[in-house]
C-alpha cells in the first residue's frame, strides 16, 4: 500500500548569533527577524524580505528548532522517507544545528533525532515490533566514503584484498528510494547505541580529514537511518528512512582565499552545490530534465529533492554585514527549494507480502523454508 502526499519542502531559516571576528570588525547587523516566518536583509540596493515556513532569530535555542522538527521524526517511523538537511556559507551554524556544540551541552537536530526515534518506539512497543538500522557516509570531493569503516582498517583491507577497497555506490530501489550500495548498515537498539555508532563515524570522518589535511567540516555528512516497523496485529511492516546531512560550507573560493589541494576541494564543494543548485532550478522551474546524475551529491539527495521524500532544508546565516553577499545568496537559493513540490509517500507493505520478501531472503541466502512460512 502506498499513500500520497504531494507537498512543497518545508524551508527554515536560522540566523546565527554574531560571534567574535563579526564583533571585532564592528560590521552592522544587516539581518533582522520581523516576524515567525519573514526576514529582512539590508542591502546596498535597499531592504530585501524573504519568508520562509519559520525563522528563527539568534535567541532561538536547539530545543525550539527541533520542536518544530519532532513531527518529521514520526513520519519516519510511520514509513516515510524524510530528509533533513542544512545549508549555508562556512561558520553560519550548520554542524550546530545539525549535530550540536562539541561538548553536546547543546545538541543539536541529529542526537536529538536518535533519542526521539527510540522515545517513539517505546511508546508503540506494545503494538510494533520495530528494527533500526543505519549507514553513515561522507563525500569529499566527488568521493563516498563509509564511516563506518576505519580508514586504518580500509588500508589494512586493500592490502589484503590486492588493493580492493569497498566502492559505495548510490542507488535507488524501484520506488524511487535512494540507498548506498556497498555501506555498512548497523543495527542499533537504544539512542546510546545509535548515538555511538554517529561517534565512530565522527572519530573516523576525523582521521580521514587528519591523513587529507583537510578540515572534517569541508566534506558533506550524511547519516542514513532506516525505521522497519511491524505492526503486531496485522502484520504489515513499514520501512522510513531519515537521512540527515549537514552540506559543506558554500563561500566562494576567492573570498577565503583557497590555495592548491584547499582549492581543488573548494571547487569541489562548489561544483555538488552548484550541481545541487542547478537540481533545485531544474525542480523549481518544473523543466522536464533535473540534471541529478551531475554530481554524487545530487544522486544522494534525488529522493529528498523532487521525489518522495518529506524533506526539511534549515538554511543557516550570518546577520552580519561582513558576509552579506553569502547570505543573500543562500537566502535566495533557499527561496528557490520552497517552490519544490515532492511526492511523499509511505512505504508498508502488507502482511503477506512482508512474508514472502521473508521467503525469498531465506532461499537466497540458501536457508531451507518450512511450509508455515509461506
Ligand atoms: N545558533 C547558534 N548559537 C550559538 N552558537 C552558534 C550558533 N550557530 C553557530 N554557532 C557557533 O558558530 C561557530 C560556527 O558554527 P558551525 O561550525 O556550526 O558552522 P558551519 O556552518 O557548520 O561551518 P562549516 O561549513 O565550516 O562546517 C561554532 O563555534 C558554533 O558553535
Amino acid at each position: 500500500m502506498v499513500e500520497d502526499m504531494k507537498g512543497k519542502i518545508r524551508v527554515f531559516c536560522r540566523i546565527r548569533p554574531v560571534n567574535r571576528t563579526e564583533a571585532a570588525q564592528g560590521g552592522a547587523i544587516v539581518v533582522d527577524k520581523i516576524d515567525e516566518f519573514s526576514v529582512t536583509i539590508e542591502t546596498p540596493r535597499g531592504q530585501r524580505e524573504f519568508q520562509f515556513d519559520k525563522v528563527f532569530s539568534a535567541e532561538a535555542s536547539q530545543e525550539d528548532l527541533f520542536h518544530d522538527t519532532n513531527r518529521l521524526i514520526q513520519s519516519a517511523i510511520d514509513g516515510y522517507n524524510v530528509c533533513i538537511f542544512a545549508y549555508g556559507q562556512t561558520g553560519s551554524g550548520k554542524t550546530f544545528t545539525m549535530v550540536g556544540d562539541k561538548e553536546q551541552k547543546n545538541p543539536g537536530i541529529m542526537p536529538r533525532s536518535f533519542n526521539a526515534i527510540f522515545e517513539i518506539i517505546r511508546e508503540n512497543s506494545a503494538k510494533f515490533e520495530f528494527k533500526v538500522s543505519a549507514y553513515m557516509l561522507e563525500l569529499y570531493n566527488d568521493r563516498l566514503q563509509d564511516l563506518f569503516v576505519s580508514q586504518a582498517g580500509e588500508a589494512h583491507a586493500q592490502t589484503q584484498s590486492h588493493g580492493q577497497a569497498r566502492r559505495v555506490e548510490i542507488k535507488r530501489n524501484r520506488k524511487g528510494v535512494v540507498f548506498a550500495q556497498g555501506a555498512e548498515t548497523k543495527e542499533a537498539s537504544s539512542a546510546q547505541e545509535l548515538y555511538a555508532l554517529f561517534q565512530q563515524a565522527c572519530a573516523n570522518r576525523h582521521i580521514s580529514a587528519t591523513k587529507m589535511n583537510v578540515e572534517s567540516s569541508r566534506s558533506h555528512l550524511i547519516v542514513g537511518i532506516r525505521v522497519e516497523s511491524k505492526n503486531l496485529t496485522n502484520g504489515s511492516v513499514s520501512t522510513g528512512k531519515l537521512s540527515l546531512v549537514d552540506l559543506a560550507g558554500s563561500e566562494r573560493a576567492a573570498k577565503t582565499g583557497a590555495k592548491d589541494h584547499q582549492l581543488k576541494e573548494a571547487n569541489s564543494i562548489n561544483k555538488s552545490l552548484s550541481a545541487l543548485g542547478d537540481v533545485i532550478s531544474a525542480l523549481s522551474a518544473e523543466l522536464p530534465h533535473v540534471p541529478y546524475r551531475n554530481s554524487k551529491l545530487t544522486q544522494v539527495m534525488q529522493d529528498s529533492l523532487g521525489g518522495n521524500a518529506k524533506t526539511l532544508m534549515i538554511v543557516n546565516i550570518s546577520p552580519s554585514e561582513f558576509n552579506l553577499d553569502e547570505t543573500l545568496t543562500s537566502l535566495i537559493y533557499a527561496t528557490r527549494v520552497k517552490a519544490i513540490t515532492n511526492n511523499a509517500q509511505r512505504n508498508v507493505e502488507s502482511k503477506e507480502i512482508a512474508q514472502l520478501k521473508e521467503v525469498i531472503m531465506k532461499l537466497r541466502s540458501g536457508q531451507s523454508v518450512e511450509d508455515e512460512d509461506v
